[in-house]
């Protein structure tokens, strides 16, 4: 079986047209095996939210090829794209997005409601347990801390098991021992649970939970650093910031190149 929960292959996204086109992904080739913690770095505009948006099927590639474990994405309808993030996909964003009038329970019950399928309590339960808060299964989204309730969020997109968890800038409104307390949550999952995630971040503390971190500049790939510590990644990312590394230099013993 194929081991890659998520496949890139040269793929591009363009928006616009003519003078005013904008390539915000440039023939991107990317795998991300399964189990496994990649963080998603760069500059603004480098084009880590186009990366996964389209690795995530809520946008569509201008060209290239995206697979979810063997699925080609590009060639689902609009139906078949929305049923495939529903069932096999989790998303966190910074924004929590919960709902305010819910309890955590039925916050976490919402992706399986509007799925029409039944909501087995003891699953909620589980995955609420999961992320530390069996006990603030009745409580409202108020009367919780952020970190709070960016777990409630998390669980919400773990109650479909999905194949996927991606993350957008997921501890971006959190100050940093909550942070701390969510990534570590994210890192028990994946040594834990073998669950697949990818989080787009600015913040290299919280790029040091990854196994690797994938640089991208100007809609490209610009290497990648594996197994790094939060001070590596960042001097990587200052170097990139003031454009020291464009082109791409030679690959040290820690960094490796895109597949
Ligand atoms: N809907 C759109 N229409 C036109 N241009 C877009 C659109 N979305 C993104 N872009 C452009 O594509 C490029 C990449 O954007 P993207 O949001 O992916 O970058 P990013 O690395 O996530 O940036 P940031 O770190 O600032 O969030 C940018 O030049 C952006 O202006």
């Amino acid at each position: 079986m194929n081991n890659d929960a998520i496949r890139l292959h040269h793929v591009s996204r363009r928006y616009g047209a003519g003078g005013n086109a904008v390539t915000a992904l440039d023939q991107v080739s990317l795998s991300f095996p399964r189990g496994t913690f990649t963080a998603v770095m760069g500059p603004s505009g480098s084009g880590k939210s186009t990366l996964l948006q389209c690795a995530a099927g809520l946008d569509r590639p201008t060209s290239g090829s995206v697979t979810v474990g063997g699925t080609e994405l590009t060639e689902l309808s609009e139906t078949g794209l929305t049923l495939l993030r529903r069932a096999r996909i989790g998303f966190v964003f910074q924004a929590f997005n919960l709902l305010p009038s819910l309890t955590a329970e039925q916050n976490v019950a919402l992706p399986l409601r509007l799925a029409g399928r039944r909501v087995p309590k003891a699953r909620v339960r589980e995955v609420l347990a999961q992320v530390g808060l069996g006990d603030r299964a009745r409580h409202r989204p108020t009367e919780m801390s952020g970190g709070q309730q960016q777990r409630v969020a998390l669980a919400r997109a773990l109650i479909t098991r999905p194949e996927v968890l991606f993350g957008d800038e997921p501890t971006g409104a959190l100050d940093s021992q909550t942070s701390h307390e969510v990534l570590a949550l994210l890192r028990g999952m994946v040594d834990r649970e073998g669950q697949t995630i990818i989080m787009v971040t600015h913040d290299p503390v919280a790029a040091g939970y990854a196994d690797r971190v994938v640089f991208l500049v100007d809609g490209r790939v610009n290497g990648e650093l594996v197994g790094a510590g939060a001070d590596d990644i960042a001097a990587r990312t200052t170097k990139l910031e003031t454009g020291a590394s464009r082109p791409q230099s030679a690959p040290t013993s820690s960094e490796a190149l895109p597949c």
